[in-house]
């Protein structure tokens, strides 16, 4: 029986090269976090903490850049969905998300598009950089490749907490994972504008990764209508499981729904996310978990107000349609009608 959990666990990753009785310790709470909870705060994580300093700082010089300079880069110009948004751009769940967002995703060529390429190819391309804050580009580009080193090594841990093949989840993002990176500041409340900083959602990809400030804000439903906060903890990040995870293990890890609720008056929040996916042209298996754990999973849960597909550039696409109507509008009315 799991008993009620009121806080989320923390991890030392530091463990998983130790001794292989550390090893071994580690791998079991990282199944334990996986499976009950679906949060975890991860210490020791191995991306230099100066670097993080640093990506906060810029980020914050980002945000604070006079609108026009902003908007110059605004996600309207890319058919990639890469770039700046206004507070209550984005909608979750039919509301929108008080909060100003930069995306950017892996800096790569665009890919040619025929009439029969599948409509995801038009997701790759490059990102949008503002001339006006030009450390931005090379930071960041930096930060997203220590932290997909640090989450796919993540990855293959939770493949042997599974007891599968170290390499498992290989093939699935094989040379191009999907490396999301989402700048993020939440305004303090203000008349009109609700506290729904963003909505009650799942991620979709693998795995997802946040950079809190000191502000707090997110809540994990950790049951039913019982929402826990995840306050900010120095030095560690914090890691949740996306959809795909729970999809690849028949339900065994679980893809906790979680929100942010908006900061009071006068406060901000900033938050950096990083969310590790499949490569666009994978679909997901059902791997075969050992007995035991098989015996333990809960199936899918997917949500019925958001659908899962196997196809993950498809699965993808959806949910940035979803979250960006003008977007879809502009570059998609072929396929989002
Ligand atoms: O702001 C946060 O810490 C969480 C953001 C989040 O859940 C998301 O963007 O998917
Ligand atoms: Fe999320």
């Amino acid at each position: 029986m799991s008993q009620t959990v009121t806080s989320i666990p923390l991890i030392d990753f530091s463990q998983f090269s130790g001794s292989p009785d550390q090893r071994d310790a580690f791998l079991s709470q990282l199944r334990y976090a996986a499976r009950e909870i679906g949060f975890f705060y991860l210490k020791n994580h191995g991306v230099d903490a100066q670097l993080l300093r640093e990506v906060q700082r810029v980020s914050r010089e980002f945000f604070a850049l006079p609108e026009e300079e902003k908007l110059s880069v605004a996600m309207i110009h890319s058919s990639h969905f890469r770039g700046y948004n206004r507070a209550a751009s984005e909608i979750t769940r039919g509301q929108p998300d008080w909060r100003e967002q930069f995306d950017l995703g892996a800096e790569r060529q665009k890919l040619p598009v025929s009439d029969n390429t599948p409509a995801w190819a038009r997701l790759q391309g490059p990102n949008q950089w503002p001339a006006a804050l030009p450390e931005l580009r090379p930071l960041l580009l930096h930060w997203q490749q220590e932290m997909t080193a640090m989450s796919l090594r993540l990855l293959r841990a939770f493949a042997l907490a599974l007891r599968l093949p170290e390499d498992a989840f290989d093939a699935l993002y094989g040379e191009k994972p999907n490396e999301h990176i989402k700048l993020i500041r939440y305004p303090g409340r203000s008349e009109g504008s609700g506290n729904q900083g963003v909505g009650a959602h799942k991620d979709s990809g693998f795995l997802s990764f946040l950079l809190q400030d000191q502000q707090r804000g997110l809540q994990v439903e950790v049951e039913k209508n019982q929402w826990v906060d995840a306050l900010p903890v120095a030095d560690t990040l914090v890691v949740n499981i996306g959809e795909l995870l729970e999809l690849a293990t028949n339900g065994y890890l679980r893809a906790t729904v979680h929100r942010v609720v908006s900061p009071p008056a006068g406060a901000e929040r900033l938050s950096l996310a990083f969310f590790l996916g499949a490569q666009l042209d994978a679909v997901v298996p059902l791997f075969p978990l050992p007995e035991d754990l098989a015996k333990e999973a809960r199936g899918e849960a997917s949500d019925p107000l958001n659908p899962l597909f196997r196809d993950v550039g498809f699965d993808y696409l959806k949910g940035r349609l979803r979250s960006h109507p003008d977007v879809a509008q502009r570059y998609y009315a072929d396929i989002s009608g």
